[in-house]
């Protein structure tokens, strides 16, 4: 029997099957999401000008308490252009130019204006610059934002529009070809017959892509035969292709054997992992191949740990990995074996709880969970409060 490689080693490996996708420059409508291929710096410096924070007046600081003569009005888009002399203001609106001479912003609160008589009405500003944001607060021209290999958050999309880009340097889409092999699977809301299940992992997988820079090709159910698969693998054209089911050691579990009637190489198969053990990952051609065990949550574990993971590295992640973090245990767990679990548990105050079953058929103990414990390979019983690591899923 192959020797079952750890999680950790099999992510690596997995990660060197292949280089990240060829870069392109992408428009920001469609650039969220993906991960950047080179550093982005500003292009232009944020606020470009120093601008009101507030709705008031433009005022020279030295002049308070006042009072002051209004000589005219900044808007955001519209600028005073004059300037403001000793004893004037100028009435100011949120993100407009503070027009030259001026230095602070009263807010209107505490202002009485009356024609061009503004008056202090209140505690007035506290200090210089007071309501101003200074010119280049945010960021200045050059500045750098965004590192080659970090994602574009909504947040970084709406700093790279303000730095001034139009386009952005990121990986191309990943064309990820799906496909599920075996004879009693069906689409979901076909009438049943007697030997027959409704087919859930692509639809699975799919929903888990969702967020992801992928383009998906359904290739559809297969029946559990060789020639079949191998006339599927023949026509691929993809960059990564996900398969579900057959992977195991049975009689009808066909993946492996047609993937090397057509010539793919396998560089593992099995890792030491509950559930989600006979994956196997290769290449075939320009692709990589994922063969990813058939039951269900098996394919929830090695999608979360594996296809996610590789599709972030293909499309230039500096950090593919799922991030985990460390909570107290609900109830003791026993020691484990060969194989690291990663057991569905529920968060409930903060503390982890396993379900009871963990077989890696059970969808509705899947759908429950809102975290995997991690359990490494060969560790010893965990007691009640013991700090667990896990990975959060929900
Ligand atoms: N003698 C051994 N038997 C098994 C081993 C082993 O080491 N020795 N490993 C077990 C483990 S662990 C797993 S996991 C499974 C994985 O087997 P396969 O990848 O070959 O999966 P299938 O046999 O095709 O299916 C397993 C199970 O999942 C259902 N299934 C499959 N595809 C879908 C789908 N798209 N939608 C819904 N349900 C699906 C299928 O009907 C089976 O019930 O092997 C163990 N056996
Ligand atoms: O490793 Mo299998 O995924 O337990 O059921």
């Amino acid at each position: 029997m192959a020797a079952l490689l750890p999680v950790a080693e099999a992510q690596q490996r997995l990660f060197a099957l292949a280089l990240p996708v060829a870069e392109e420059l992408c428009p920001l409508a469609d650039a969220s999401g993906r991960w950047a291929s080179r550093d982005i710096v500003a292009l232009r410096t944020q606020p470009a000008a120093d601008l009101s924070s507030m709705d008031g007046y433009a005022i020279r600081f030295a002049d308070l308490p006042g009072p002051w003569e209004v000589i005219g009005e900044s808007a955001a888009g519209r600028s005073f252009a004059g300037q403001v002399a000793p004893g004037q203001a100028v009435r100011i609106f949120t993100g407009a130019a503070l027009p030259t001479g001026a230095d602070t912003v009263l807010v209107q609160e505490e202002a009485a204006h009356d024609g061009d008589r503004l008056a202090l009405a209140g505690e007035g500003p506290p200090r210089l610059g007071s309501s101003v944001r200074p010119r280049g607060l945010d960021f200045a021209e050059g500045d750098a934002l965004i590192q080659a290999g970090e994602r574009i958050t909504p947040a970084r999309l709406a700093l790279a529009a303000i730095a001034g880009h139009a386009t952005l340097p990121v990986r191309r889409k990943l064309r990820v070809a799906l496909l599920s092999t075996g004879d009693e699977l069906v689409p979901p809301g076909t009438p049943l017959g007697p030997d027959q299940i409704p087919e859930t992992n692509r639809l699975l997988l799919a929903a888990m892509l969702a967020d992801l820079p992928v383009e998906l090709i359904d290739l559809g159910i297969l029946p559990d035969r060789q020639d079949a698969l191998e006339a599927a693998f023949r026509a691929l054209d993809c960059d990564l292709l996900v398969t579900t089911g057959g992977a195991s050691v049975g009689d009808h579990d066909l993946v492996r054997p047609a993937l090397a009637a057509v010539g793919a190489t396998i560089d593992f198969w099995k890792v030491a992992l509950r559930p989600g053990k006979p994956m196997m990952a290769g290449r075939l051609g320009d692709a990589v191949v994922l063969g990813l065990p058939g039951n269900p949550v098996s394919v929830f574990a090695t999608a979360t740990l594996f296809v996610r993971p590789l599709i972030a590295h293909l499309a230039g992640a500096a950090d593919p990995l799922p991030g985990t973090r460390t909570v107290p245990l609900g109830e003791s767990l026993p020691a484990t074996g060969a194989r690291a679990d990663y057991l569905r548990a529920e968060l409930i105050d903060g503390r982890a709880h396993a379900a009871t079953i963990q077989d890696s058929s059970m969808l509705r103990t899947l759908a429950r969970a809102t975290c995997l414990i991690v359990r490494p390979a060969g560790v010893p019983e965990a007691k009640t409060g013991d700090s667990a690591e896990i990975l959060d899923i929900a």
